[in-house]
């Protein structure tokens, strides 16, 4: 037994105190196979040990049902073991907390440590890897606190502070906190900071803990308020975790709600969509209709196109009607927030989701998790600035996340449509986010918070190449300078940190007034800064792309979004105007709001928030000041493999399906984003003339 591990549980929290050290094992193994169930799919017993409440599935439902909210708090593994709990937190500056989905963890522990009033006249922060995740879990503590959100309980995601000076308990996105550290790198506000779903390992969780570790360290030899950091997970390398936090005490919370019990399919399936849409209906004319179903798949059009599928499936299918609802980032908040909503009687839910509902988060009444196994993941090539999209199989921690969305108000069934073979070859954890992604917003961050981001204590440190390139591009952009030896921010690139979007379009608003365009620069980095505002319905995409044209301009795609954002703006019936023009009303809204914020910025700056009128090339020229490594040149001669164009980076690429331009292909371009799906396309591109180019360079 190791003596940095320490086991709390509902039935030894009393006598814990005397067996302190002890190791607990009792993570979500599987452990053993039982007969098949069905045709496709073979049962496993998940490893309940010895302390699950075990309930019949008829008892459990009429539990959840009948007892309120107070009451199911009170059943939770977490609140059972609170007392305990506290004497850690109280005992341990850095404790890691490793409890079973739904088990409490994230709603509970928060609310734990106020009722003790341990932040004292500090708040308690909670991160989250998603937006929807830190919304939702606020209004549901909001709720169990019989407060309303924004008082004592509130959220803060990007864009949207929903707190007030009295908040005590807040959850937010890790952005945000990172955001918070840039204005106050030891985090004074907090008294407690919890970074929650650790095993994400996104960039801005992880660069947290680096933040979190000197902001410790650093309040107690200017012996200010001590600073209490958790770290919890369901499912993360607590090896890993607990060396770099100096060997901190790690914590294991015995106990579930409600079983889970996972099926594997027998054989592997070609077609994972279609798979889906077969256990839907093979589930749905036997599971009883207060069973709804929560569908793991990997991105929008796929979800799209599998609603579709069912919908005219279901024309004839027995059973119950059944309400489908979408859930992926790029869904408008109000819509992703119906999912929480429920089903009309008699009716089965079926939420279809990306894995931005993998983690964190409780949607009542889902009892089936249907888990395709697969993600879409980003990666990005330092050398290129390409990033690269692809649909690849999910780690294990994912699918036991996955899982765990089940079971959370009654006992669930999750369906696995992959082999156990399959799922015991996966990678235990994902790839740390850091080690694959653009870095240029974090090193400024890191810089503007005074920190040396070479030598910054990261648990895995980015590729030397990826560091080199980002701290190069923020120099190009002249926002740091002594790249080589001691980077710092310049005038410019203070300004720039100031913006909670990529230093390459702060630098684009900072740049506008010299281009007398700032009024159109700023509607064009929120809308940038937005979902998709096109709204193409599978049935209708002839249709939408004909109103589109009106739209259009010859220049491109981004004065293309300007006419639309300008158009809403005029619009007096927006919402009627957006059905009518297939745009998305909300994901328009929300860019209204980010422009106020970005202007707010931009006022405190002295900034002259001028327009060029119809002079749109003035908005290009300017957009080349920070997007300028995102330029493109047609290829003399034939296309390779289709690729017209070349990017600076030496990337052969087309221009995306959905641009502006085609058919005509103008002989430079600045785009957005540069994509690898099956293919490299160029996403949001617009004609620009070589000239315009800073110092008329043509490729870096
Ligand atoms: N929005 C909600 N609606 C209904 N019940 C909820 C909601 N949010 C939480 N719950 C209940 O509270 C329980 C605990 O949820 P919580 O998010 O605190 O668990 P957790 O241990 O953090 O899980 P995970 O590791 O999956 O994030 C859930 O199992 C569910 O029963």
């Amino acid at each position: 037994m190791d003596s940095k591990y320490a086991s709390i549980s509902a039935e030894n929290a009393k006598s814990a105190n005397k067996r302190k050290h002890i190791l607990s094992i009792n993570k979500l193994n599987i452990k053993k196979a039982k007969t098949p169930l069905n045709a496709t799919h073979i049962k496993i017993s998940p490893n309940n040990g010895d302390i699950n409440v075990k309930k019949s599935d008829h008892e459990a439902e009429k539990t959840a049902i009948s007892e309120d909210i107070q009451e199911a708090r009170k059943k939770l593994p977490v609140y059972a073991v609170r007392n305990r709990i506290l004497e850690e937190i109280r005992k341990n500056d850095t404790m890691i907390l490793i409890g079973e989905t739904g088990s409490g963890k994230t709603t509970q522990i928060p609310q734990i440590i106020h009722g003790a009033r341990l932040e004292g006249a500090g708040a308690i922060a909670i991160t989250q890897p998603r937006r929807v995740a830190a919304i939702t879990i606020a209004l549901r503590v909001a709720a169990e606190s019989k407060t309303e959100v924004g008082s004592i309980v509130g959220y803060t995601v990007r864009f949207e502070d929903v707190t007030s000076p009295r908040t005590k308990i807040k959850y937010m996105t890790d952005g945000m906190l990172l955001r918070e550290a840039i204005i106050d790198p030891l985090l004074k506000a907090y008294s407690v900071v919890v970074l929650d779903e650790a095993h994400e390992r996104t960039v801005s969780t992880d660069v947290l803990f680096g933040i979190i570790k000197i902001a410790q360290k650093e309040r107690t030899e200017k012996k200010l308020t001590p600073l209490k950091v958790i770290i919890m997970s369901a499912t993360m390398d607590v090896d890993t975790f607990s060396k770099y936090f100096n060997n901190c005490p790690v914590i294991y919370l015995e106990g579930r709600t409600y079983p889970v019990t996972i099926f594997h399919s027998k054989t592997p399936h070609e077609d994972y969509a279609y798979a889906a849409v077969c256990t839907i209906f093979q589930l749905h004319s036997t599971m009883p209709f207060n069973h709804d179903f929560l569908v793991f798949l990997t991105g929008q059009e796929e979800i799209e196109s599998v609603i579709y599928n069912i919908k005219q499936i279901a024309k004839s299918a027995a059973g119950p009607p059944l309400k489908l609802c979408p859930l992926y980032a790029g869904l408008p908040a109000g819509k992703q927030l119906q999912v929480w909503r429920a089903a009309p009687a008699g009716a089965r839910k079926v939420v279809l989701a990306t894995n931005i509902a993998e983690a964190s988060v409780t949607i009542p009444g889902i009892k089936c998790v249907i888990d395709t196994g697969m993600v879409k993941e980003r990666t990005w090539c330092g050398g290129t600035g390409a990033e690269r999209l692809r649909v690849c199989r999910c780690a294990q921690a994912a699918a036991w996340q996955r899982a765990g969305r089940a079971g959370r108000d009654a006992p669930g069934r999750a369906y696995r449509l992959y082999t156990a073979r399959d799922f015991q070859g996966r990678a235990a954890h994902n790839a740390p986010e850091i080690v694959r992604c653009p870095l240029a917003p974090t090193i400024l961050s890191l810089i503007a918070m005074g920190v040396e981001p070479n030598t910054f204590p990261l648990i895995n440190a980015p590729p030397a190449d990826s560091v080199r390139t980002s701290l190069n591009l923020l120099r190009e952009l002249g926002a740091v300078e002594n790249v080589d030896t001691t980077p710092t921010l310049t005038v410019l690139g203070k300004k720039m940190a100031a913006f909670p979007i990529d230093p390459k379009y702060s630098k684009i608003l900072l740049s506008a007034p010299e281009y007398d365009c700032l009024d159109e620069a700023l509607s064009l980095v929120a809308i940038l800064s937005s979902e998709n505002v096109f709204h193409a319905p599978m049935h209708k995409r002839e249709e939408a792309l004909k109103v589109k044209q009106k739209f259009t301009s010859p220049l491109g795609d981004h004065i293309t979004l300007l006419n639309v954002f300008k158009a809403f703006c005029k619009a007096t019936l927006k919402k009627q105007w957006c059905k009518e023009n297939y745009l998305n009303h909300k994901n328009l809204t929300y860019a209204c709001e980010v422009r106020q914020q970005l202007l707010k910025i931009c006022q405190r700056f002295n900034l002259n928030v001028s327009s060029c009128g119809q002079a749109h090339e003035q908005v290009l020229k300017c957009l080349l000041t920070g997007l300028f490594s995102n330029c493109a040149w047609l290829r003399e001669g034939a296309a390779v493999g289709g690729a017209r164009y070349v990017t600076a980076g030496g990337v052969p690429a087309r221009l995306h399906p959905a641009s502006a331009l085609l058919p005509a292909r103008p002989p430079a371009l600045v785009y957005s984003e540069l994509l690898h799906t099956t293919r490299a396309y160029l996403v949001t591109a617009s004609a620009v003339q070589a000239n315009w180019l800073p110092g008329g360079k043509r490729a870096r």
